[in-house]
């Protein structure tokens, strides 16, 4: 899906975040926003995923203007296209990882079987134990949970993928995995768009948004 802005601003009270910005994110690339620390790239990043409305201009998914869409025709958007992921992983740490996984299939009528399935098969993408099924997140490291994080997104093959600082909190190597996850993800025809402050993967974007 191809993502356009047009002359968008965002204004917290007479905090102006980005002032008549404007760029095109062409379906099936891979973008990072980078910029100073409260520039503003989060409240760019929601304001793309349709979290965040902006204060004015325009945000296009291909040709439609969803700026002014009702919120349960952007719901329905959320549910068949668009999947997030926020810095801190957004997992129920209580829960086991099949009980996290699960909740992207909560519009699917599938049977128990079925839907276990599926849940084993996207931990196989994300090269996770099939034993992990039952655990609970906070027995996972970062790196895994992550990985869950990612897993569930798989499970709704979204067409846009947007994802928050998604290596920052992890190692090094565990951050290269991630980002092989996402490129994958990516060559599968998803946009992605993350925030980042890493400078090591410039090499992997098609282009770069500095705000
Ligand atoms: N809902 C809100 N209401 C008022 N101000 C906000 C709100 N959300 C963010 N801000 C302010 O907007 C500014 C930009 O925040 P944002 O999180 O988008 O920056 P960022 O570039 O992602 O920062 P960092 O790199 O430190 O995570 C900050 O000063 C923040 O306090």
């Amino acid at each position: 899906m191809k993502l356009t802005l047009r002359h968008a601003t965002k204004r917290f009270d007479d905090k102006i975040l980005f002032k008549q910005c404007s760029f095109t994110i062409p379906s099936g690339s891979f973008v990072a926003i980078k910029g100073k620390s409260g520039a503003g790239k989060s409240t760019l990043l929601n304001c793309l995923a349709l979290i965040e409305p902006l204060t004015s201009g325009q945000l296009l998914f291909d040709e439609t203007d969803v700026t002014m869409l009702s919120w349960s025709k952007k719901s329905r958007l959320y549910r068949q296209d668009i999947s997030f992921i926020v810095q801190d992983f957004g997992l129920m740490p209580n829960e086991t990882v099949m009980e996290n996984l699960i909740i992207a299939l909560r519009y699917e009528r599938l049977s128990a079987k079925k839907c276990k399935q599926r849940c084993l098969a996207v931990l196989c993408k994300v090269n996770l134990a099939d034993t992990l099924l039952d655990e609970p997140i906070f027995r996972l490291s970062g790196g895994e949970q992550q990985r869950v994080a990612i897993a569930r997104c798989l499970l709704r093959q979204p067409r846009l993928l947007f994802a928050d600082e998604p290596i920052n909190a992890l190692d090094r190597d565990n951050a290269a995995d991630i980002m092989r996850l996402l490129q994958a993800i990516n060559a599968s025809g998803c946009t992605v768009v993350l925030v980042t402050h890493d400078d090591t993967y410039d090499n992997c974007y098609d282009d770069v948004i500095y705000l």
